[in-house]
């Protein structure tokens, strides 16, 4: 039985469905030690006929068998197997992978192999230096000549140790030298009891082998023994396994580092739109904390203000009565209601000077006492300024009215309606930083002053203290929920509490469209991405072919794309966390300066977010361009130019 044999090989090319036979019924049979020499006019089938041994083409009649099995119906992943085992090919055009140094392009076939990673190293550095470039194992194929390239092919093509050798016109771009040399490890080849298929034009390189077959017109019409095969010498062999995902990952690398310049651009470009995203979380995040913490800062999150809901016929606000403060008790998460005052236009007069208060309010437990900048919050006949409404006393020291008596005259209607003028003598208790409530005193103060002029005391708003700030936006639905007997409306909140949920709202909701925007510079470096990965598979399909001739499989052809794509998005989305930092630090820094507070407020979650986003949008736009490169025919990509 011969260790390779062709069986009656048929096979047409079809252009627009019109069959061209180029095989015509070829049965030839081959041993290992012999160094055969295929001849032939150009355009006589001889590279198709080696692409078919070569396990390359699996469209085709007739049988080929290798140690009496056939390949006829081998799967795409056998076929894979069958180059990497025990095919190694040497091209005209060398096929080297420009990306790759010496050394590693013969590292391609032997990461393919059992042998552990030092054996791996030590047997491509010893090929090469069989073929005499062991200096050279850490340049690039553009920077060796002809001659050194085609050694470098030899030597890969050595490397997992195959019984056939497949040499396509290898000698075919080199000159005389070159070509004796190349002749002359070739018969190595055949001596090592390898088979070596060498497809020529030439006739002298012909007469250097065992044998010539002569090809015309897609059949045999001459088979010529030249000497005898050369002996063949048990030996171990390399065991063969297929690429790890680990040497697909390292070759991803490989690639982006020699492209380093246009990667790097294509990183900050990918960056900004990451970057862009997380500033606006952050942004969003940051002002609505902002805001918030300057309208808590004055009241107290818990306490919403409820007073009776005032119609355009009745603008007056109307009393909250004893029922009104037990119908607001029974609310659920309702801890406390307080009543309150509040009114407009009150006389101050201090040491000779007199200013109106506009609001003038009762004191509740809405108010926080870090909101009293100087002093304390006011007790019974105390009262309470704001520091603008103190300046209209003492402006270089509005502090010094803490401690001072003021005369505070407010007018109110009597019973048959007739204003009438209550004044009393109160203590500055303390001095607050707020804009609202220029004139605070307690609850028992103001209705003291109405008993003194005889006067009906009626509070017209209630202070409802909350058990905890998740159940504020639910109290306040039900209070608005509340109704009169005729079934309209009753109350309506007011005081800065009863925005609070309503602005943070509109504030989500400019971020939402802000976070948009920038999700939309997102989707342009996605787009991006697919642009340069489907460049890249253009621009490496021979690569791509090479690969698969060494028995690389279609996974890890896909694998190749995906991890250079995992990259990218994993490295642009870093460069974004970097620029975020920086631009975070630089506009907290000002913003600490002229607002006291943060106001980028970037959390962890959302840089695991931008980092989990940037590799999830690289890893979805290299879906198409790495099945395009997995999917080629290795034939085509082959011939690419
Ligand atoms: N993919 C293809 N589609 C159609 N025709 C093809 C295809 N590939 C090769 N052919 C044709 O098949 C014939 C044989 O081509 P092949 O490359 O096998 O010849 P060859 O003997 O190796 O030629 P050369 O010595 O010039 O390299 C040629 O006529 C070529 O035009």
């Amino acid at each position: 039985m011969s260790f390779l044999e062709l069986k009656n090989i048929h096979k047409a090319y079809y252009v627009n469905k019109t069959p061209f036979p180029v095989l015509k019924g070829i049965s030839l049979k081959f041993d290992r030690g012999e160094f055969v020499s295929i001849l032939g006019e150009s355009g006589g089938g001889k590279t198709t006929l080696m692409n078919i041994i070569g396990g390359l083409d699996a469209q085709y009649e007739g049988d080929v068998l290798l140690n009496g099995e056939s390949l006829r119906h081998a799967s795409v992943k056998q076929l894979d197997s069958y180059r990497r085992q025990t095919i190694g090919f040497i091209f005209q055009n060398f096929n080297l992978v420009s990306h790759l140094s010496i050394l590693d392009n013969v590292m391609i076939s032997l990461q393919m192999t059992k042998l552990s990673k030092k054996e791996q190293r030590d047997r491509a550095t010893e090929l090469l230096d069989q073929v005499g470039l062991k200096e050279h194992r850490h340049k690039h194929p553009n920077q060796l000549s002809g001659g050194q390239k085609q050694r470098v092919a030899i030597a890969r093509a050595l490397a997992s140790d195959p019984d056939i050798i497949i040499a396509d016109e290898p000698t075919g771009a080199l000159d005389a030298q070159n070509t004796q040399e190349i002749l002359a490890l070739m018969d190595q080849i055949a001596d090592s009891g390898k088979l070596v298929i060498c497809v020529t034009h030439s006739q002298a390189v012909a007469d250097h082998g065992t044998r010539i077959v002569h090809m015309a017109d897609g059949v045999i019409d001459r088979d010529e023994q030249l000497k005898d095969p050369f002996k063949v010498t048990d030996h171990a062999e390399v065991p063969a396994k297929h690429l790890s995902f680990g040497a697909t990952v390292r070759m991803a690398l490989q690639h982006m580092r020699y492209n380093l310049g246009r990667n790097l651009l294509i990183i900050f470009g990918a960056s900004i739109g990451i970057f862009s995203v997380i500033l606006m979380l952050g942004l969003g995040r940051g002002v609505k904390g902002y805001i918030n913490h300057e309208i808590y800062s004055q009241i107290k999150p818990t306490a919403v203000q409820v007073a009776q809901k005032t119609s355009s016929e009745n603008p007056q606000k109307l009393e909250i009565k004893a029922k009104d403060v037990q119908r607001l008790k029974k609310i659920d998460h309702v801890k406390k209601v307080q009543l309150g005052y509040a009114t407009q236009g009150a006389q101050i007069q201090q040491g000779g000077n007199t200013a109106t208060a506009q609001l003038v309010q009762t004191v509740t437990d809405q108010m926080l006492a870090k909101s009293v900048k100087k002093g304390h919050k006011p007790g019974q006949n105390e009262v309470l300024l704001s520091k603008s409404f103190a300046q209209k006393f003492n402006k270089q020291h509005p502090y010094k009215l803490i401690g001072k008596k003021v005369k505070v005259s407010l007018t109110a209607m009597d019973k048959h309606n007739i204003p009438t003028v209550m004044t009393k003598r109160l203590t500055v208790s303390g001095i607050t930083d707020g804009s609202s409530g220029q004139f605070q005193t307690t609850l028992g103060t103001i209705k003291q002053l109405y008993h003194s002029k005889n006067l009906t005391f009626r509070a017209n708003f209630a202070t409802v203290d909350i058990d905890s700030f998740s159940h504020v936006t639910g109290v306040q639905d039900k209070i608005r929920a509340l109704t009169t007997a005729n079934g309209k409306k009753q109350y309506q909140l007011t005081g800065a509490g009863a925005i609070v949920s309503t602005l943070n709202t509109y504030i989500q909701l400019a971020f939402y469209v802000l976070a948009a925007i920038a999700g939309i510079s997102l989707l342009v470096s996605a787009i991006m991405i697919i642009v340069v990965l489907y460049i890249s598979v253009s621009e490496r399909t021979k690569e791509i072919g090479i690969l698969r001739a060494l028995g690389v499989r279609r996974r890890d052809v896909k694998n190749l794309f995906l991890s250079e794509a995992f990259f990218l998005g994993l490295f642009s989305s870093l460069l974004a966390l970097v620029f975020t930092e920086i631009v975070a630090l630089a506009a907290n820094h000002v913003a600490t300066t002229y607002i006291g507070y943060h106001i980028i407020g970037i959390t962890g979650g959302y840089l695991v977010f931008g980092v989990a986003v940037s590799i999830i949008i690289s890893l979805l736009a290299a879906l198409a361009p790495s099945s395009r490169a997995a999917k080629l025919d290795p034939i085509e990509a082959l011939a690419y130019e």
